[in-house]
């Protein structure tokens, strides 16, 4: 894996100069901290490096955020790479800071726990300029899910998380990238849905679910190859063609589109059961139900959760496929980001930038003393097992 030769150099992290303000989230791999130094807020990841797997992603997740960072490469809807840092301990790099949070939180805020499909059509339209955009570069997301979707000050949406992305060939099709289909009207977007109420100001989100268990042991490298055979994924976002270790392509990405699609119009995904066998079960084997009449929306969502890879919606075309589909008819794509009132605008910090916060390394030293101590191996328990007990990653 080795940097694309058109990558710009990082700048380096200077963790002298950036105080932490909170922990934005933590996720399997690692802790995201907003930080500041005397000019600008930003988002800071730090990753032990305590596995191979882990050391890993985050190497494979800065390598993404620098190609999105050649200018060329740069997308509204994608983040970039702000700098980066590494210690013989840890790796830890900064990306611009998105104040609004990530879509589950703000789905959870509705009163009934859904979007109207003018805001359903906002977001997934730009997600799906996302998504065509990393497919474009040859980059399979694999982790779709409204965890993963961050709202910027803007209102607009930067997909987050790249450690599950995985580097494809791109396709070849002539027919595959074409330029966006545009039409007529432009659409505008009211702006209703409640500003952040006080229940959800506070506490760190919890994953819903784990990363699902490598059910396929194969190894993979991260190198390109034209489908990958890795288990990844979220239990309710993963695609048939993974959990039945097929081999996949960029189709899954459009699957998780379909779900997580159905979950901003119903509140809950379409497939999950009691427990992670019946989820895959459901996944394999049900079809998803739709209450009220067939609409365009709900025409969008079976064609994206068609459980054939190869006559799922996008399979053949890419994005274009999606974005020529009814429920977008009116859509402007070449001007999605000039959309003056997106449905969400976040209130801004008020952040004082030259004081307060702490220190991310004494953050992270503590943190290792707490996990040396806890993992003091007992005198029944082998030391291997104490390793490699709560790493999801280590088949992987
Ligand atoms: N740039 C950002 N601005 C604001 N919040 C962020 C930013 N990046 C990440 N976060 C918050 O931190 C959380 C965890 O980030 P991320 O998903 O990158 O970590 P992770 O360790 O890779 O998690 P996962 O277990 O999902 O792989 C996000 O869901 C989000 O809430």
């Amino acid at each position: 894996m080795e940097p694309s030769p058109s990558s710009p150099p990082p700048e380096i992290l200077n963790l002298d100069s950036i105080r932490a303000l909170k922990i934005l989230g933590k996720g399997a791999t690692g802790t995201v901290f907003l930080a500041h130094d005397v000019v600008s807020l930003f988002a800071v990841k730090l990753v032990h490096k305590s596995s191979s797997s882990s050391l890993r992603r985050a190497r494979w997740e800065i390598e993404v955020l620098r190609r999105l960072s050649v200018e060329s490469n740069q997308n509204p809807f994608l983040p970039c790479l702000l700098s980066t840092f590494e210690s013989p301990e840890f790796f830890a790099w900064a990306v611009p800071y998105c104040s609004g949070g990530d879509l589950n939180n703000l789905l959870r805020r509705q009163n009934d726990g859904v979007f109207s499909s003018s805001v359903i059509r906002f977001y997934v339209a730009e997600i799906v300029c996302a998504l065509d955009h990393l497919h474009s570069m040859g980059i399979a997301y694999r982790d779709l899910k409204p965890e993963n979707i961050l709202i910027q000050q803007s209102g607009h949406v930067t997909l987050t998380d790249f450690d599950l992305s995985r580097s494809l060939k791109k396709p070849t099709r002539p027919q595959f990238y074409q330029p966006d289909p545009g039409s007529k009207k432009n659409r505008s977007f009211s702006r209703w849905i409640s500003p952040e109420t006080e229940s959800n100001k506070t506490g760190l989100k919890k994953p819903r679910s784990a990363r699902v268990n490598p059910i396929t042991r194969r190894k993979t490298s991260f190198s390109s190859g034209e489908r990958s055979n890795s288990f990844v994924g979220t239990d309710e976002y993963v695609s048939p063609e993974v959990i039945r270790g097929d081999g996949h392509d960029f189709a899954v990405d459009w699957w998780a589109l379909g779900v997580l699609t159905y979950e901003m119009m119903y509140g809950e995904t379409p497939f999950k059961g009691k427990s992670k066998k019946e989820t895959f079960r459901n996944v394999l084997m049900k079809e998803p139900e739709f209450a009220g009449k067939p609409n365009d929306l709900t025409g969008l969502i079976r064609s994206l959760l068609v459980k054939d890879p190869n006559k799922r919606l996008g399979s053949n075309r890419g994005a274009v496929e999606i974005k020529e589909h009814a429920f977008f008819a009116g859509v402007r794509w070449d001007l999605l980001t000039e959309v003056l009132r997106p449905p969400f605008i976040p209130l801004k910090d008020d952040v004082e930038l030259t004081v307060g916060g702490f220190d991310i390394r004494e953050h992270f030293e503590k943190q290792r003393m707490m996990m040396t101590l806890s993992a003091s191996p007992s005198p029944l328990t082998s030391p291997s097992h104490v390793c490699h007990k709560n790493d999801p990653f280590i088949d992987f």
